[in-house]
């Protein structure tokens, strides 16, 4: 890579930031990793991803922090953190933030770009990225990559404004940087349509594999919970379509078909209810159930949905 490389950042170093950080690495790009709780095994063995798909990767030595104010100013920061993180990290974020910094907030849900807006200087530019990946963490610095890896890449808010022409150039030059790295991406015409399409998936079956305790064989392989994620899907399908995303033709049968294709996947939201962790409600229900109740669409099984786990959530924290 030339001296001219972009400095890439990594803030926040689980699964997605491990997986894409490394892929990026690995194909010679300058990148930076901020880590919490697993710098020192990090330190000490390096980062680590069993794929499914590229076979054992490695870095012995990754370029790693735990503290941001060591860590360089990039001209790309990845955001890998939880969305329950953002409100947190802004500070950081816009700390680490080069002049013209393209941040990409590589998370599931809606407005999470919203969050990290108002922290961030006018001359940075904010994407979207939805991954469309099945990974988790086994161990400190060591990442499981299950299946699939692509990441479509949207443009939220900065300099380029509303120029169709001077957004897609941007996002062109993160999907050059992907693809360099052997990640499929693409560039989306719109976010909030690329947001609500990952949505349909995301909606049902993460909160339903957090409360059932359940991976995608099972929810799947059972009549009524199978009825029940077609049920939402129609649900968020409607939200989507009300506020204007068109979503492919029968875009639920499309994605189950893709899902019963795909091994057996535990999601993001299963993990942290297990390990503890705060869940993604707010990014992946309550903004987008505000944003469908604007329009005047209800979404009573989401909704429902929701409630349950922020039961399960409050009981987790009592
Ligand atoms: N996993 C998947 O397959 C997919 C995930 N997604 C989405 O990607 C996003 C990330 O998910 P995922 O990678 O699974 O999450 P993980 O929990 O694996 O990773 C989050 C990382 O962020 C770190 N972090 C949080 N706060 C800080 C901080 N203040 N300073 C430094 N590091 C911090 C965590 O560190 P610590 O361990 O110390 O908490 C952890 O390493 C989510 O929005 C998720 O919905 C989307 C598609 C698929
Ligand atoms: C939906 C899936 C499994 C792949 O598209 C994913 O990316 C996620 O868990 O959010």
């Amino acid at each position: 890579m030339s001296a001219a490389s972009p400095r890439i950042g990594i803030i926040g170093t689980g699964a997605i930031g491990g997986f894409y950080g490394l892929m990026l690495a690995r194909a010679g790009f300058d990148v930076h990793f901020l880590l919490r709780s697993e710098y020192e095994a990090v330190s000490e063995r390096g980062l680590q991803v069993n794929s499914a798909v590229h076979g054992p990767l490695a870095l012995a030595r990754p370029q790693i922090y735990r503290d941001p104010s060591l860590m360089p100013a990039c001209d790309w920061l990845l955001v890998g953190a939880k969305s329950t993180s953002n409100e947190a990290l802004a500070p950081t974020i816009a700390r680490l933030a080069a002049a013209d910094c393209k941040v990409v907030v590589l998370q599931n849900g809606l407005g999470v770009e919203d969050v990290l807006r108002a922290s961030l200087p006018e001359n940075v530019h904010l994407l979207g990225g939805l991954c469309a990946i099945c990974a988790h963490r086994s161990a400190p610095g060591v990442v499981e990559h299950q299946a699939l890896g692509g990441v479509n890449l949207g443009y939220h808010s900065g300099p380029a404004g509303g120029d169709a022409q001077a957004q897609l150039a941007l996002l062109n030059e993160m999907v050059e940087m992907f693809r360099q790295a052997g990640v499929d991406s693409s560039p989306m015409p719109s976010l909030a349509l690329a947001r609500w399409m990952k949505l349909v998936w995301n909606v049902p079956f993460n909160g339903l594999s957090a409360l059932l305790e359940a991976g995608t064989e099972a929810l799947l392989g059972n009549d009524d919970s199978r009825a029940e994620i077609k049920a939402i899907m129609h649900e968020v399908c409607a939200a989507a379509q009300a506020l204007g995303c068109s979503l492919p033709e029968d875009f639920p049968g499309k994605l189950l078909m893709g899902t019963s294709r795909m091994p057996d996947y535990l999601p993001s939201m299963y993990h942290d209810r297990l390990q503890n962790r705060p869940m993604e409600l707010e990014a992946i229900y309550a903004v987008p159930l505000a944003a469908a109740a604007e329009v005047g669409i209800q979404m009573p099984r989401t909704q429902t949905l929701y409630h349950l786990l922020r039961f399960l959530e409050q009981r987790a924290a009592d």
